[in-house]
Parts: C-alpha cells; structure tokens; sequence
C-alpha cells in the first residue's frame, strides 16, 4: 500500500496502521466468539436450573435473582449493562 491509498479492508491509511489494526481485529474476532459461547453456555445453564425447579414443583422464574443479575451489569457497564442483562435473560427463559 502506498501512503496516499487508503487500505479498504481496515480503513487505514497507511500500512503499519492497517498492520497494527489488522492484529487487533483477530483479537477482537478471539473475544465475540468467547463472548458466543459464554452466551450459549449460560442460556444452556438457565434453560436447565428452570427446568429442574419446575420439575420440583418450584416457579419457572425467581424474579428477586433476576434484579441482582441486572443490577450487577448496570453497576458495572452502565444503562446500556442493563439492557445486556435483559437480552442475557431472555437468551436463557425466553420472553416474559
Ligand atoms: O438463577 C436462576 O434461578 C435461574 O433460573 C437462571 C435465571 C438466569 O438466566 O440467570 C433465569 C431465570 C430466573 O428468573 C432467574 C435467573
């Protein structure tokens, strides 16, 4: 790349810039997937403590744990961690 071609797939500008992007993309490509399969771990992990409550005669939600759940995201990303934590619930117990 020439210093006044603009790389396409990273956007930079030169090419140690779109070096530098393109090893922190692979990282960034390392992290969502750990975060998909945290995801389908915990929606697996939920789907089943419900399960096993209901089969013991229990409720189907224990919303006082859901609270604590959304107060520990909001507490630690802010607004956009309680939306997060009710997407994460939903993944889990589906819609209410
Ligand atoms: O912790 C529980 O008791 C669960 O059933 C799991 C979970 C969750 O996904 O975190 C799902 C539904 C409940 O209402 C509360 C929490």
């Amino acid at each position: 790349m020439t210093a006044d071609v603009m790389d396409q797939a990273t956007g930079a500008g030169k090419e140690p810039a779109a070096e530098r992007i393109r090893e922190m993309r692979e990282r960034i490509n390392e992290i969502d997937q750990a975060i998909i399969d945290l995801w389908l771990e915990r929606a697996s992990l939920s789907q089943e403590v419900g399960k096993t409550r209901m089969a013991s005669g229990g409720t189907r939600l224990v919303l006082a744990r859901e609270r604590e759940i959304v107060e520990r995201f909001r507490a630690a990303l802010g607004p956009d961690g309680t939306q997060v934590a009710l997407l994460l619930l939903r993944s889990g117990r589906g819609p209410l």
